[in-house]
């Protein structure tokens, strides 16, 4: 039955399911990356297809932006639509200088400031973290995706993409966080909730430190890497 944001039928969705932030990106990697790809959902313009890779069903659909957009969608796939697992393809803001521009950050834990977060569980500082064996595999993968390179650690959940806080981005960078994002928070607490898997994984696209651009070509390339070590990610766990 469809849901208030997702109009697919039950049996629509694949167990598991890529969601990158931008719509646009998710029919890019139903294009070029799934097989016989179909659109099962497109409320609000929040595409979702379904079609397989290497023969295994997979699914790809958009979050949006913001932990409350990721966690109606990732809260309406894990509870109406049985999905199972959830992997995360964003782009993040560098912190840690050990990062270049298209690296991929398997995000092992992910501080935040999420207003939603604050009150999920009254007096507790929530620990949000991935799913160990996907977040493990997907960092072996990254081996076998020509090209791809990736460091693993603490990233952080922003409420803000204009942050006015330099002391406090500078805190987490003293703290080794390695890149500052917007969902990968919820998405994790959200699957904890739901006793489901996720994990996020985070292209470098910028710098918090540095102005730098990516060349069109590049930005291709960026996503390519995280879904190739996603899809591998799925297809080697379960
Ligand atoms: O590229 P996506 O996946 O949207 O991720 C990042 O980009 C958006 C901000 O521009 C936020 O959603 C942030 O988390
Ligand atoms: O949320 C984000 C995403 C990319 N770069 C940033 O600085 N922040």
């Amino acid at each position: 039955m469809p849901t208030p944001h997702i109009s697919a039928e039950p049996g629509d969705f694949a167990p598991d399911v890529l969601m990158p932030g931008d719509p646009r990106r998710a029919t890019r990697i139903a294009e070029t990356v799934l097989e016989d790809a179909r659109l099962v959902t497109e409320v609000r313009g929040v595409l979702g297809y379904t079609g397989t890779w290497q023969g295994r069903p997979v699914s790809v659909m958009a979050s949006g932006m913001g932990v409350p957009s990721i966690s109606i969608y990732a809260t309406e796939l894990f509870r109406f639509y049985d999905v199972q697992r959830i992997i995360r393809i964003g782009t993040a803001g560098g912190m840690a200088r050990t990062l270049e521009l298209g690296d991929v950050v398997v995000a092992t834990a992910a501080h935040t400031d999420s207003g939603v977060s604050e009150h999920r569980i009254s007096g507790v500082h929530y620990s949000h973290v991935p799913d160990f064996g996907l977040a493990a595999a997907a960092f072996a993968a990254a081996a076998e995706v020509p090209g791809a390179r990736a460091q693993a650690g603490a990233v952080f959940t922003s409420d803000s993409f204009y942050s006015n806080r330099p002391e406090r981005t500078q805190a987490l960078i003293d703290h080794g966080t390695l890149a500052v994002e917007m969902e990968a928070a919820g998405l994790y607490a959200v699957a904890d909730r739901e006793r489901r898997k996720a994990l996020a994984l985070l292209s470098i696209s910028d710098f918090t430190f540095q102005a730098n651009e990516l060349t069109a070509a590049e930005r291709e390339q960026l996503f390519d890497h995280a879904v190739q070590m996603a899809l591998r990610a799925f297809a080697a766990t379960s």
